[in-house]
């Protein structure tokens, strides 16, 4: 299960680095406070796959990150009924650059969240879940010698072979080729429809979240607030030349993100 449920969660940011050293020393002041994400209340469904988008610096990943345990915040925030108070194996983070261990195979940096397991089942696991990601006859290969689609595919194999709960994503698509980044795309997709996970990504692509999402989520500049939560009912495979409605709301979330018109 992974019902998310956010209730009037706010974050602030205090950040020393801007006050002069010397101010610090004093104990004058402990630092200028950057209110990043303000009265925020979203429920997300168990299995949902939703995509937030936001203008740049408005606290989407800080958003992600508290999700996923990494950050103190203020507010109340479940997961499947647990009130998330710091990290959990149930919940997998995929980063935005390549977070392989370069020293390791692919095998073993699938391996690593399953390392508990007796050799026969490990095995297994790692044998279908490099699989699902169709990267057979690359197990004994290092993170130097994939290219960025199959690195990315074997950070969501090493996510995925926990079995979490709920994966965090965070600009999963960030360095691939045009080729690569839709191939990905649709395995996204795919994936999610194969194990019905709930997935909460964040994006700059506004095509990625519509194609992809059950639902999506916009935030408003910084102090982040909701501007828009919205659940995509549309059928797959997505396409804006086919779906009207679809492609009018993709021209309406350009124009709320400032963008007159979208090309
Ligand atoms: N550890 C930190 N200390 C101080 N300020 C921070 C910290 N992390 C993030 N911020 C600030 O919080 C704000 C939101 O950052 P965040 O990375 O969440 O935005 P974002 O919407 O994901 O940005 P982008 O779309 O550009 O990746 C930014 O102004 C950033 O400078």
């Amino acid at each position: 299960m992974g019902d998310i449920i956010i209730r009037n969660l706010a974050k602030e940011y205090v950040n020393h680095r801007i006050l002069p050293r010397v101010k610090l020393n004093k104990g004058a002041a402990s630092g200028d406070r950057v209110l990043v994400l303000d009265s925020i209340d979203l429920d997300f469904k168990d299995g949902e796959l939703v995509c937030l988008l936001g203008p740049s610096g408005c606290g989407k990943s800080t958003l992600l990150r508290i999700l996923a345990g990494f950050e103190f915040y203020s507010g109340f925030i479940s997961i499947d009924g647990k009130q998330v108070q710091g990290p959990s194996p149930d919940h997998i983070f995929v980063f935005q650059h390549n977070a392989l261990l370069p020293w390791m195979t692919v095998r073993e940096n699938v391996s690593l969240g399953i390392r508990h397991l007796k050799k026969k089942q490990r095995n297994a696991r790692i044998r279908e879940y490099i699989e699902m990601v169709e990267l057979e006859g690359f197990e004994d290969h290092y993170p130097h010698h994939l290219s960025g689609g199959m690195l990315r595919r074997a950070e969501l194999a090493r996510a995925l072979v926990v079995n979490p709960e709920t994966l965090f994503m965070d600009e999963p698509f960030t360095g691939l080729d045009f080729l690569a980044h839709m191939k990905m795309r649709e395995e996204v997709v795919n994936m999610h429809e194969f194990i019905g996970k709930t997935i909460i990504m964040v994006t700059h692509d506004i095509d990625d979240a519509l194609i992809m999402g059950d639902r999506i989520v916009i935030l408003s500049g910084r102090p982040a607030h909701v501007k828009l939560t919205q659940k995509l009912d549309f059928s797959r495979p997505r396409d804006f030349r086919n779906q009207p409605e679809l492609n009018k709301l993709r021209n309406e979330i350009f124009l709320m993100l400032g963008v007159n018109y979208a090309v």
